[in-house]
């Protein structure tokens, strides 16, 4: 994929204000078909005002947009019929079975066969048989899952997908968006936790108080990702045994254990710990905060923040 592939989502500018209350105050974006796009941020950032702009659920206030070749304030309706969009909550609280919901709404979108619903329904363990009244938040949402994937749209544009799910669904999950990809259409999926999209997604932009602070290719952003590690031996070790060795800092021993931090790849870290008895380790990753603060404020990449941003965008 390079920067001519065809985008499905161009904002240029977007602004929003809900009354004296300014949610979105310049957003850029530019995804690329075939890609699957993190569009991560804190909550209250602006995430959702965007996803529901793009949707024309909402109308900006200004800016330029396009979704799909389209402006969706005058073509909203034809939109939505290439788009699969799971809102952040399925406000539906109908006694009526899912699988009925799920086949009104197929039918809604030309006709999707009952196979393709049952089907995942199973992958995701949903039993479409119950009232979607009595489901709790982690079955609607995989409700909301399958009606935004049942009818193979070119577009997934999915809020907090993850959000209620176990961890062996989030993976089932990531499968069904990674088969969206290889087929050529496009996912763009917002998060607030940066480790919920990493795995799957090809590029993301951060948003915080409503603007767009950074546009990332994923394998440069995990290249770039910090953690925190824990390491305890059987036996005390000595901080100048770690200080040195590639990618890490703040180097702390207490006895047996050792604290750091690894930029990127913990590699020359795990060989160096591999020469004593380890008995337990815990890695743990920055949160998106402070890895944008890091990294932008940081001066390690040598950005501003705005520098960051997408040269393609
Ligand atoms: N209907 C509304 N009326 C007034 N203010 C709103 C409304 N919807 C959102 N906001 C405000 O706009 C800002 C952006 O909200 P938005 O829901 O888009 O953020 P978000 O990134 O999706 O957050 P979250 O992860 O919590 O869902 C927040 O300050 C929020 O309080």
């Amino acid at each position: 994929m390079n920067t001519r592939t065809p985008q499905v989502i161009t904002t240029a500018g977007l602004t929003k204000s809900y009354g004296r209350h300014s949610a979105l105050s310049g957003v850029d974006l530019a995804v690329r078909q075939g890609e699957v796009f993190g569009f991560l941020g804190p909550n209250g950032a602006g995430k959702t005002t965007t996803i529901r702009i793009l949707l024309d659920l909402i109308r900006r206030d200004s800016g330029e947009l396009d979704v799909l070749g389209h402006d969706p304030r005058t073509n909203g309706v034809r939109i939505r019929r290439d788009i699969g969009y799971l809102p952040g909550e399925l406000a539906i609280a109908s006694r009526r079975p899912a699988r009925e919901l799920l086949t009104y709404l197929g039918n809604l979108r030309g006709g999707v066969r009952r196979s393709r619903i049952e089907e995942l329904a199973e992958r995701l363990n949903l039993d479409v048989s119950r009232p979607i009244r009595g489901l709790s938040k982690g079955n609607k949402q995989k409700v909301g899952l399958v009606q935004a994937f049942m009818h193979e749209p070119r577009l997934l544009v999915l809020d907090e997908p993850t959000s209620g799910l176990d961890p062996l669904l989030q993976q089932e999950f990531l499968a069904m968006v990674r088969e969206v990809r290889d087929d050529g259409r496009t996912v763009f999926m917002s998060s607030h936790v940066l480790s919920e999209v990493q795995d799957v997604a090809d590029r993301a932009a951060v948003i915080r108080d409503g603007q767009i602070v950074a546009t990332e290719d994923m394998d440069a952003l995990r290249g770039r990702s910090s953690r925190r590690i824990t390491l305890r031996f059987a036996d005390p070790v000595s901080a100048e045994e770690f200080t040195a060795a590639e990618r890490v800092r703040d180097v702390v021993v207490d006895g047996d254990t050792l604290h750091c931090r690894v930029d990127g790849s913990p590699d020359s870290l795990i060989k160096l710990a591999a020469k004593h008895t380890v008995l337990a380790l815990t890695s743990e990753e920055l949160d998106l905060e402070e890895l944008f603060f890091t990294h932008y404020n940081g001066g390690d990449a040598g950005t501003d923040g705005k520098a960051g941003r997408d040269a393609a965008a």
